[in-house]
Formats: C-alpha cells, structure tokens, sequence
C-alpha cells in the first residue's frame, strides 16, 4: 500500500516535515499550502528536494469554498484556481484537494454545484491537474461522502473524483459500506484519521483531536475493508489534526504515523484473509502477532538495591540471586520475578524502567517490533547468556520478548538460582498483575499504539482520576485472557512543569495473591510500610457496600482499599513510595476483572500527602 501523510499532522519546517517522512519511510507527502508559503524554499527547489529525497508529492491543499456562489464570485474562484493550477505545474503536483463548500456558498442547488466544479475541472485539465471533491462534515450544503459522490457522477468529468476521509464520515455515525459501491478508479485520494470517541462539536473535534489510526475509537479496519471491495488501488495518507502531534518532535511522530499505517493494514489484511477476496490495495500483514501469556518480570532501576530488596523481602519475596556479571538481583515469589538493576542508575533513586512478556515465539514477536519501526535495545550478553528481542517504548520503558524456556536461561545466570527456596508456610506473591506506567504528556497517544501494536494488546475505554496534581487519564490495555495487563496514565502537565522530570510521578507493578490479609499482615511484621487509607474512605465503603464489620474493620486495620464488580471482589493495598516507583499487592476474588477504579484517586490524594511531607 502507498503511505502519504500531510504536512499539517507535523511540527517544524516543511523542510524538517519531508526530511522526517522520507526517514520514516513514506512514500510520499499532502502539502497544505501554508506550510509552503512560509517556506523559503521556492517551489521548483521543493520539487527538487522531494525527487532527491524519493518522496511523492501526491496532494496539494490551496484553496477551498468553490462551489454554490454567485456567477460574479464564480469567475473570483476561478481565476484563483487558476493562479494554484499554474503553481502546481512549477511544483510538479497534479492532484489538488477540493474541501466541500463551508463558508461562502449561498446557492443549495445539486445542478449547480455539477455545472460550477465542471467548469473548474476543465481548467484544471488544462493544466494536467486532477481535483479531489472531499465533503467536509460541515460542509454548508454538501457534507456526507454519498452527496459528494452524487456530484462527482454529476460533474462527470475524467480529471474530477472523490478524496474520502474516514473523519468526516465516521465522526457523524454515517455506514461507510456504500463506500464499496464507488467505482476504486472514482476515488482520487483517501484520507485516514481517527479520534477519541467525544461528544462535542465536529469541527472542533476534527481540528483539535484527531489521531493516527489504532489511537482512538473508530473501526478503521472494517473502513479498509470497504475501500477494498471498491476496489481502490491509490494511496491511504494521514491527515492528523491534533495540537500535540504538532508540538511533538517532527521525526517521532513521523514514525508514530507510518507505524499506525502498518499496523492497520495488517489488521485489515488479517480481516480480509478469511473472505478471499483480491486487494488492489496490497494490504501488507505484519509478522505474527504474539499472545502473550504473562509478564515475565518486571525491572526496577535504582541506586539504592538494598531498599528495593529490603521492600521485596518483606512482601515475601526470596533472592534469588546475583547475576554473574551484572550489578543486578533477581528476587521471586511464585511466577513474579522483579530484577533490581543498578547499573546506569546514577540519580535514579528507584523507577520501572521495563517489563518481559512471555510469548510462543519471542524472534517473531521481535520481527513484528521491528517491522513496527521500534527502536531495538538488545540485552546486553555475553557468550552464554540467553538473547531477548527488546525495544524502547516511547515512555523510555524497555520491552523484552522472552518465552518459558528462555526465562529458565536466563534465570541461571543468576549465580544461586534455583538454591534459595521460598520461604515456607507464608502466603506468597504468586504473579505479576499488571504494571502502571506513568505518560508524558506528549507521548500518551504514541504508547498507546506502540504498546497495542507491538505487543498485540486490546484497548479498553479510558478512563479520567482526578487528583490533587490535576486530572489523570488512563487507559488499560490487556491481552484478551487479561494474562498481560498494562495500565498508562498521562501525567497531568501542570505537574510535569512542577517537577520537570515526569518519572518523578510514580509507577508500579501490581503483584498477584491469594490471601493479602495474610500476606498485609506478615509484610506489617516485617516492618513494610503502607501508603495509609485515610478514614474517611472506610466509611464511604460502609455506605456504598453492605459489607460484614469484620472485613471492614480488617480492611481499615491494614489500610486495605476494596471494589467489587458483577463477577467478584477486589482488596489491594499499596507501599510506601520509593523514589518513582510503589508496589501494589492485589488479591481478585471470584473472576472480578477491574483495577479498583474507584479507589485510584483515593491512592492518588494519599500519595500526594505523604510525598508533601517527605519532600518538606
Ligand atoms: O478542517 C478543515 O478545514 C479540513 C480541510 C481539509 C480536509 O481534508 C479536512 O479533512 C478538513
Ligand atoms: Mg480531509
């Protein structure tokens, strides 16, 4: 499939913008006029630079609210047009987009529409130009894709088709199957963006909020499939409005955008496969998805092990050992496994800086990362020491793919592996629940479409905690069995500007067990420290839940947090803060299958307070 992106998804230069394309691997670029008339660079000197760097020039956006005026505005618009078909020809660009009219059209006339655009399409052949009739979903007359398409039939001419975008047509609930219906050679140019589900105004929505495909709530892989039966053979660009992507660093983006490009392809391609039908559009699939099955560890950076140790060893955890080269431990309790990492922590007082996932075929998982155009961070190894596939998410946390077999390789390395058993009789820790990373702002967007693709994750609705540093939005993303669980929460930008460094908001790794009153109380004994619950949650519990007073007082007692869902209960409590990074215990009773919800702004007040006092 051919990749095309606009230049008003970037930040920077148009300059920077194609350098950043070519080196993402685009094949070619929208131009929004502006970006050109505030370029230095002239349009034959444009040109050049797009033929040296191998980068399409493939649609040109100069002008709009052509159609539905008077006949004296009429010749106006065209003798503009004209101006922008003769500046296409010095730029070497023969398709030139042509938004429904918004603004100025004051005639609701079908046959007039057809006789104004007829007139502009012969001009532009006359220039070697192509227009594409795109209905914006404000558009004053003209605003859904099967009107547009009534129009271009009408204008009937060889050089006038249609540009689809997936916003206008998705963001107003219209069914794209028509879109099968439209002879592929009819449509010019297809746009693609996504967006979070919001109910606000559709222009505001469309300016301001739109994604890369994979990022938001709209099913853009059956929109594929609906292009596909149409038959359409031309290329899929982005056009992203969104006022982060266009602060955000031109190259990262770049990347983020094609990344969402292969990864929908091959989801519509995986769709696709079952119906047998031919794609002119070569959809290409990515290498297999891996289901990951659990994490295989968790990794703490720190320059302090002892007390990451010290905090493990009360949970119940036992060492399991030095590695032989590194300075790094590995402590367990059943199937978690938490590596404490001292090398490069100079300044780290403690932080996640990665996770291992568990798959059938970790090289495959690493083909697909690559092909996902994520950055490799090996494992550093030795002869005999076992290799994981790793990449770098864009919060910096480090990602490995490991499988059963490589987990006992490289549990050896750890000197007294397998010679310090577990402590007997105590209630244990027996697994990973989920790991909370914490999101820049400016990156949220970009994990969510790194960590679901590259790890083959599902989306589940966002949700919004408000906290004393601001509102946090999270989203949870999981394997479908909920095997692998990660929850990302943006960090509120008013407190990224207080604190300047964003891991100083704390993450954690959830721990798995069966019995956390019993694992609270002999953590208590050995002297662990709890995030304290204050009172006033106990007695919104009693209220809210009619639950036995002994459990309660049990809850209170250990500064355990309770929910409950239709399926179970959920009882968790959380350590003190370490530096960046807590651990929370949980125990999920009887199937329930949420993250304690509404207790996170509990967690995230009480934080706040003791964090107050400790910085004082
Ligand atoms: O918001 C707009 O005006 C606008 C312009 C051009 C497009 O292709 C589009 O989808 C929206
Ligand atoms: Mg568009």
């Amino acid at each position: 499939m051919r990749t095309s992106i606009a230049t008003v998804c970037l930040s920077g230069t148009l300059e920077e913008k194609m350098l950043a394309c070519s080196k993402a691997g685009f094949d070619g670029i929208e131009i929004f006029e502006q970006d050109l008339l505030v370029s230095p660079m002239s349009p034959e000197e444009v040109r050049a630079m797009a033929d040296r760097l191998g980068l399409g020039l493939d649609l040109f956006q100069p002008f709009r609210d052509f159609e539905g005026v008077t006949e004296a505005q009429l010749q106006a618009n065209l003798h503009r047009a004209e101006a922008k078909f003769q500046l296409m020809n010095r730029l070497g660009m023969d398709l030139v987009l042509l938004c429904s009219n918004v603004a100025t059209a004051t005639i609701d006339n079908d046959e007039l529409f057809i006789a104004q655009l007829r007139q502009l399409a012969e001009l532009a052949a006359g220039y070697g130009v192509r227009i594409a009739y795109e209905a914006l979903a404000w558009g004053k007359y003209v605003n859904t894709y099967q009107h547009s398409w009534r129009i271009v039939q009408g204008v009937d001419r060889p050089n006038f088709g249609l540009c689809l975008d997936s916003f206008h047509i998705l963001s107003r609930g219209d069914d794209p199957a028509q879109i099968a219906q439209i002879p592929g050679e009819k449509i010019f140019f297809v746009q693609l963006a996504d967006a979070p589900v919001l109910s606000m105004d559709i222009l505001s929505w469309s300016r301001h909020y739109r994604l890369f495909p994979g990022q938001g709530g709209f099913a853009l892989d059956e929109f594929m499939l609906h292009l596909v039966r149409s038959g359409y053979a031309g290329i899929v660009s982005l056009e992203i409005f969104n006022d982060v992507f266009r602060q955000s660093n031109v190259e990262r983006t770049a990347i983020d955008g094609l990344r969402s490009l292969k990864w929908l392809q091959s989801q519509a391609a995986g769709l696709l496969a079952g119906s047998g039908q031919h794609s002119a559009l070569e959809l290409e699939a990515l290498p297999g998805a891996q289901e990951a099955t659990a994490f295989d560890f968790a990794e703490i950076r720190t320059e302090d092990p002892e007390r990451v140790a010290g905090m493990l060893a009360q949970l119940g955890f036992a060492f399991k050992g030095q590695h032989r080269r590194k300075p790094v431990q590995l402590w367990a309790s059943g199937e978690a496994r938490i590596i404490i990492n001292s090398q490069r922590s100079r300044g780290v007082e403690a932080a996640v800086s990665g996770f291992g996932v568990q798959v059938p075929d970790p090289g495959a998982g690493g083909a697909r990362g690559t092909s996902l155009l994520a950055t490799k961070v090996p494992r550093q190894q030795t002869h005999h020491e076992q290799e994981l596939p790793g990449f770098l998410a864009p919060d910096e946390t480090e990602v490995f793919f490991s499988s059963p077999a490589n987990t006992r390789n490289w549990e050896r390395e750890f000197l007294d592996a397998g010679e310090a058993a577990p402590e007997t009789g105590n209630p244990a820790v027996d697994g990973i629940d989920h790991i909370n990373l914490a999101q820049p702002w400016q990156c949220f967007d970009e994990s969510v479409l790194f960590y679901s693709s590259v790890l083959n994750l599902e989306m589940m609705p966002g949700t919004e905690v408000p906290s004393p540093m601001g509102l946090v939005r999270s989203q949870v993303l999981r394997t479908a069995d909920s095997c692998v669980r990660l929850a990302l929460n943006i960090v509120p930008q008013g407190l990224e500007k207080a604190i300047e460094r964003h891991h100083e908001y704390p993450e954690h790794v959830a721990l798995r067990t069966g019995d956390i009153v019993q694992l609270a109380r002999s953590a208590r004994a050995r002297g662990m420290e709890f995030l304290p619950v204050p009172a006033n949650y106990y007695e919104d519990l009693a209220a809210r839940f009619e639950l036995d007073g002994q459990l309660l007082a049990t809850l209170k007692e250990l500064n355990l947090l309770y929910d409950r869902d239709e399926q179970g209960e959920f009882l968790h409590f959380y350590t003190k803060t370490l530096g960046n990074m807590f651990f929370e215990v949980v125990e999920r009773r009887a199937g329930y299958d949420g993250y304690g919800a509404p207790n996170a702004p509990v967690r995230l007040a009480a934080q706040f307070e003791s964090n107050r006092w400790s910085r004082n």
